[in-house]
């Protein structure tokens, strides 16, 4: 039902409007958050830049960054380091990098800021507006929330004008906005010739918010759970390391065909997805007439959930070992893994609006784990206290505390 749902072939499930002014102001009107041809202008745009020759394209930024990480693990040998905070460093890197020709210095103010607003959303998510009373009077993290959306506004319009002017100085406007997300965005701004390709300013600001968050808490969840339960199932950790050091040795980088042979990682991956399913509950739909779905008639005007993680969670379909790390159930797919019920696992949502970073996620992951495991072997450390939390995403609240062991 929930894949019939997420489909939405007729058009009779569309996303819900926004719960609070703080989630409006995370989102805007972006991708994630928006409908019809709006959403469809704009998916075209981010399949492209995402995918194909273009993400292979982005490998070796992704293997930069992963390096640039492990010169500074140089000196951790037998030390304790939080793989949480790295990653978050990573993966801002990656996104900045590939979508925005940038660095994690240059965008790390709208990542804090966006990281600040999701927190206020978080603690907002309850609270009750009083019609009258609201528009005079604001909260203090209403207050909070407009300072930092205008931020986050004022950091981007910098890094679209800096692109402008080198587009201007190399003296090829039209193609000289470069092939990346921000380019691709800056083409549709300028586009004067076909208004169905147009992109205003506004959506243009709303599409790098949106991947800024989506591109890079996700797959920090993702690494770090990841870590976690390799140091915790060692035998698991060595088998991944031998597939690594047999397609790539210990030093050469992972290309896209060897990324494209890690069976038992993509197991993992997939294992770790669903034990610590990092989008828990997909955006909210709602019927706007009378809908069937599968036996069920719903009325309009009913919000639908999609609880991801619990489905991941669902004995009926997992077995009764639902709670066990054991990558192996996904080693004749998903059908097999499911029960025949494919449609129970879906960490990536489904339908129109499943996740346009897929593929880009599982490469960085990928590649950061295989780059990882040629060089170190890690443990839990005895200062880890296991708390997921689900503030936006399912994250270590206190972090993966790790040990290394150089090779
Ligand atoms: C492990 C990593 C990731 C997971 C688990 C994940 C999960 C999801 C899920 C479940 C949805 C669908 C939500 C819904 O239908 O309500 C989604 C949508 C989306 N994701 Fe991801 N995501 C990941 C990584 C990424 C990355 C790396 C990017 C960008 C580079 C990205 C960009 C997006 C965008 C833009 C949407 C909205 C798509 C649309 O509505 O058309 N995600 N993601």
């Amino acid at each position: 039902m929930a894949k019939e749902a997420l489909s939405n072939k007729v058009g009779s499930f569309p996303k819900s409007e926004l719960y609070t002014s703080f989630h409006k102001k995370i989102f805007g009107q972006g991708l994630a958050t928006s409908e019809g041809q709006k959403w469809a202008k704009i998916r075209k745009l981010a399949n492209f830049a995402l995918h194909g020759e273009n993400l292979k394209g982005m490998i070796p930024e992704m293997v930069a960054s992963v390096e640039m990480m492990l010169e500074k693990w140089k000196d951790c040998h037998e030390k304790e380091l939080n793989v949480y905070e790295e990653f978050k460093i990573l993966t801002s890197e990656i996104i900045s990098r590939t979508a925005f020709g940038s660095s994690f210095q240059e965008g790390q103010q709208v990542f804090y800021m966006i990281s600040r607003l999701v927190l206020l959303a978080d603690r907002n998510m309850l609270s009750i507006r009083l019609p009258i009373i609201s528009k005079v009077w604001r909260s203090r993290d209403e207050i909070e929330a407009e300072r930092l959306e205008e931020g986050i506004v004022k950091s981007i319009m910098l890094m679209v004008k800096k692109r402008e002017d080198n587009a201007k100085s190399s003296g090829e406007v039209a193609d000289g906005y470069g092939r990346d997300y921000l380019g691709l965005l800056l083409k549709g701004y300028h586009d004067d010739e076909d208004e169905t390709k147009k992109i205003s300013m506004v959506e243009l600001i709303d599409e790098c918010k949106t991947l800024y968050l989506a591109g890079q808490e996700t797959t920090n969840s993702l690494l770090s759970w990841m870590i976690l339960l390799l140091s915790i199932h060692q035998d698991w950790q060595d088998a991944a390391r031998k597939e690594v050091v047999d397609l790539f040795g210990h030093d050469r980088t992972p290309d896209v065909d060897g990324i494209a042979r890690l069976k038992i990682i993509s197991m993992i991956i997939s294992e770790t997805l669903r034990l610590y399913t990092p989008v828990f509950s997909g955006f909210a739909r709602e019927t706007h007439t009378e809908t069937t779905i599968g036996k069920l008639v719903v009325p309009p005007g009913v919000q639908i959930h999609f609880p991801f993680m619990t489905m991941h969670h669902d004995p009926e379909i997992w077995g009764e070992d639902v709670d066990a790390f054991k990558p192996d159930r996904f080693v004749e797919g998903i059908a097999n893994a499911t029960n025949n019920n494919p449609a129970a696992f879906m960490p990536f949502g489904a339908g129109p609006h499943a996740c346009v970073g897929f593929n880009f996620a599982t490469y960085e992951a990928k590649v950061a784990l295989a780059m990882i495991l040629q060089r170190y072997s890690f443990r839990v450390s005895p200062g880890y206290v296991h708390a997921p939390s689900s503030v936006s995403m399912v994250r270590p609240e206190n972090g993966v505390h790790v040990i290394l062991t150089s090779l």
